[in-house]
C-alpha cells in the first residue's frame, strides 16, 4: 500500500467574516497532489473556476467532492485537469470543511 503512504487528512474551520466582499476564506489555488477527497458543510462555500467565471459547487448531503491534483495531471498527459478552486468568505457561519490528500509517491507513478 505505498500509495497510501503520502496521505493527509486536514480539517479546515472559517470563522463568520464580518466583511465578507473584502475577502475570501481561501485563495484560488489547484491542489499540488494527486487526488483529494473534500467534504464542505451544507453552507457550500466552494467555488470552482469553469470558463473563467466562479461556479458555486452546491453541498450535496452525504456527497464527496473528488479534485483533481496538479501531480495526477502531470503523470496522466493531462488527460485530467487539476482545477483552480477557492472559497468564498460568509458572514453566516462558521464553516467546516475536512479534506483527505492522496499525495502519490513515486510507486505508484
Ligand atoms: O475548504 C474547502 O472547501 C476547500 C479546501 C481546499 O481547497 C484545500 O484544502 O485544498
Ligand atoms: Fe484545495
Amino acid at each position: 500500500m505505498e500509495c497510501a503512504q503520502g496521505c493527509t487528512f486536514v480539517c479546515h474551520y472559517y470563522p463568520p467574516c464580518p466583511e465578507p466582499e473584502l475577502t475570501l476564506g481561501a485563495w484560488s489555488h489547484s491542489d499540488p497532489w494527486f487526488l483529494t477527497l473534500l467534504h464542505q458543510d451544507q453552507g457550500g462555500g466552494l467555488q470552482v473556476l469553469h470558463n473563467r467565471q466562479w461556479v458555486p459547487v452546491r453541498p450535496i448531503p452525504g456527497s464527496l467532492i473528488v479534485n483533481v491534483g496538479d501531480f495526477l495531471q502531470i503523470i496522466s498527459n493531462r488527460r485530467f485537469i487539476s482545477d483552480e478552486h477557492r472559497v468564498a468568505a460568509d458572514s453566516i457561519g462558521p464553516r467546516i470543511s475536512t479534506a483527505y490528500f492522496f499525495k502519490g509517491s513515486q510507486e505508484c507513478a
